[in-house]
């Protein structure tokens, strides 16, 4: 594991496409600065520098994307979906089109590698492409009461105008499983981007307003002060709908706020997923889900696998062939040839991590490869597998959000399950085996809104990504997705051959 310097991405393209990103905030169809005149920086990750400075929004900038919003909601609803379907697939075509700037954007702010940005691109393009096919399938249906009386008209409507909330992790494919829902449902929404990643959504805006979409109907204000920017619109009865990623500590604020109005939420919070490895699993197989659980964005995912619970009999082989692949995982700037991994976030982030590591280590744990950051500019942690994980320890009780994967051991299915549902959280949770029977009962014992079986990752446009306990509230993406979206309406008609 070496910081490199072959960059496969010349300063020119970086400088081209960073001029190319709008620096304002988009209301009403508009870039425009903030009304107080204020900017904030966004930082490379990996270096440090300043790449862009965006315009700051305060809560008068709020107010007036909200109102920009409710003002186009009328309107908007009454576009015919197949419309709003052409835009989404417009914009699917234009992102990916783009994919190359999307991906490099998300490196520089973000700091993932390029191929994981590649990656990034395909996936968020996804829910565009999903959601212009959703869009003229929100049916209602028309039935006759079971008296034989009167005649039930159920109808899907718009919500009405939206919040949307997003994180720093995956900068694109956030913003669109929220926006692509929003606009097959006929919602208007004011986009709130996460304050270290925000370039991708000023870029992916503007895909949005190429693709079609009516001033008012998406805006966009990228702040430096979420709370109080955005919390006089969550306590604004013009909103309809709160949809927020992030953490559960801020998911948790933003419910009680929400309760003010009786506000609809959608929450995707927090994650602590268990990886468990029975005796009878493919371990090669385990190992190769294990490096996408575990490394797929630097571990930074709420899907991240965070606590590997291993049969007692193939913990040490899983151990080390686990490790052997982590020595090949690269640290390096995203843009370069070689890197495999990125850095972290910011500083706060990477030590984070070293504490978590600190406190197992300090608790018996012992680090089979890595357990430190990384030497040099940028915040990277090398990756980690820590064995012999107690519990009760910190860093299997908190996200870890890094490289790190501590391994704990079991010996029967009771207690795999036991170990595994013990979190506060509940989005994801792994399971190899090579026993049908036992991977259906993991699926009915563990708490989770969501199992990869046999498989490192689950995301995926078509399918209802969401969790349970206090990993939120609702699903994004799949049948469900537009729902969080509609409302539903029954309309009672009187019998048709009454008098
Ligand atoms: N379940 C999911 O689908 C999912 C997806 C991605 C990330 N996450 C979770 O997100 C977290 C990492 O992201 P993060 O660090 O950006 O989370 P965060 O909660 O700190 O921030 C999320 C968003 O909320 C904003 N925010 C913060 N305080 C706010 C406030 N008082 N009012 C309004 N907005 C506020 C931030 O600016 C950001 O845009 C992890 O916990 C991760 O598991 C969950
Ligand atoms: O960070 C959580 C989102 C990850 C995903 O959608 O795959």
């Amino acid at each position: 594991m070496t910081v490199t310097a072959q960059p496969i991405v010349t300063a020119e393209r970086e400088g081209a496409l960073l001029a190319s990103v709008p620096t304002g905030l988009l209301i009403d169809g508009q870039w425009r600065p903030a009304a107080s005149g204020k900017t904030f920086d966004v930082e490379d990750p990996a270096t440090g520098r300043v790449l862009l400075s965006l315009a700051d929004a305060g809560p008068e900038d709020g107010a007036a994307a909200l109102d920009a919003a409710a003002a186009a909601q009328e309107s908007w609803a009454k576009v015919p979906s197949r419309e709003r379907g052409e835009i989404l697939r417009r914009a699917f075509e234009l992102v990916t089109a783009r994919a190359e700037d999307f991906a490099l954007l998300m490196t520089l702010e973000m700091g993932k590698p390029l191929a994981e940005a590649r990656g990034e691109v395909t996936y968020g393009a996804e829910f565009l492409r999903w959601f212009s096919e959703e869009a003229v399938r929100a049916f209602g249906r028309y039935s006759v009461s079971p008296d034989g009386k009167s005649r039930l008209l159920v109808t899907k409507k718009p919500v009405g105008p939206c919040l949307l909330i997003t994180p720093w992790n995956f900068p694109l494919a956030m913003a669109t499983r929220k926006v692509s829902p929003a606009v097959a449902a006929g919602c208007t929404m004011v986009l709130k981007s996460a304050n270290l990643t925000p370039l991708t959504s000023q870029l992916f805006a503007a895909v949005m307003m190429e693709a079609g979409l009516p001033a008012g109907v998406l805006n966009l204000i990228p702040t430096s002060t979420a709370g109080a920017t955005t919390g006089p619109l969550i306590k604004d009865s013009r909103l309809r709908k709160l949809s927020f990623t992030g953490s559960t500590e801020v998911g948790r604020r933003l419910l009680a706020d929400a309760s003010e109005t009786v506000l609809r939420t959608s929450m995707e919070l927090g994650g602590n997923a268990p990886f468990v490895v029975f005796e009878d699993a493919d371990i090669d197989a385990a190992v190769a889900g294990a490096m996408l659980a575990k490394l797929r964005n630097m571990g930074e995912a709420c899907t991240a696998a965070n606590r590997f619970i291993v049969h007692e009999s193939l913990a040490d082989e899983f151990a080390e062939k686990f490790a052997a692949k982590m020595a090949d995982m690269t640290t390096a700037r995203g843009t370069e040839a070689e890197s495999k991994v990125g850095p972290l976030i910011d500083a706060k982030s990477r030590d984070k991590v070293h504490e978590l590591v600190t406190d197992a280590v300090a608790a018996g744990a012992v680090a089979v490869i890595g357990g430190a950051a990384v030497d040099g500019p940028g915040y990277f942690y090398q990756p980690t597998i820590l064995k012999g994980v107690t519990e009760g320890t910190r860093i299997l009780s908190e996200e870890i959000f890094g490289p790190v994967a501590p391994i704990i051991t079991f010996d029967t299915e009771d207690e795999a399950v036991r170990l595994a549902n013990n979190t506060e959280y509940g989005l994801v949770a792994y399971v190899f085996t090579r026993d049908l029977n036992r991977g259906i009962r993991m699926g009915e014992r563990l708490e989770t809104g969501m199992l990869g079986l046999n498989a490192g990752v689950v995301s995926n446009a078509a399918a209802p990504f969401g969790g349970v306990k206090q990993s939120g509230l609702g699903r994004e993406g799949g049948l469900e997705g537009i729902e969080e979206y509609l409302y539903t309406q029954y309309i009672g008609i009187a019998d048709p051959y009454a008098g």
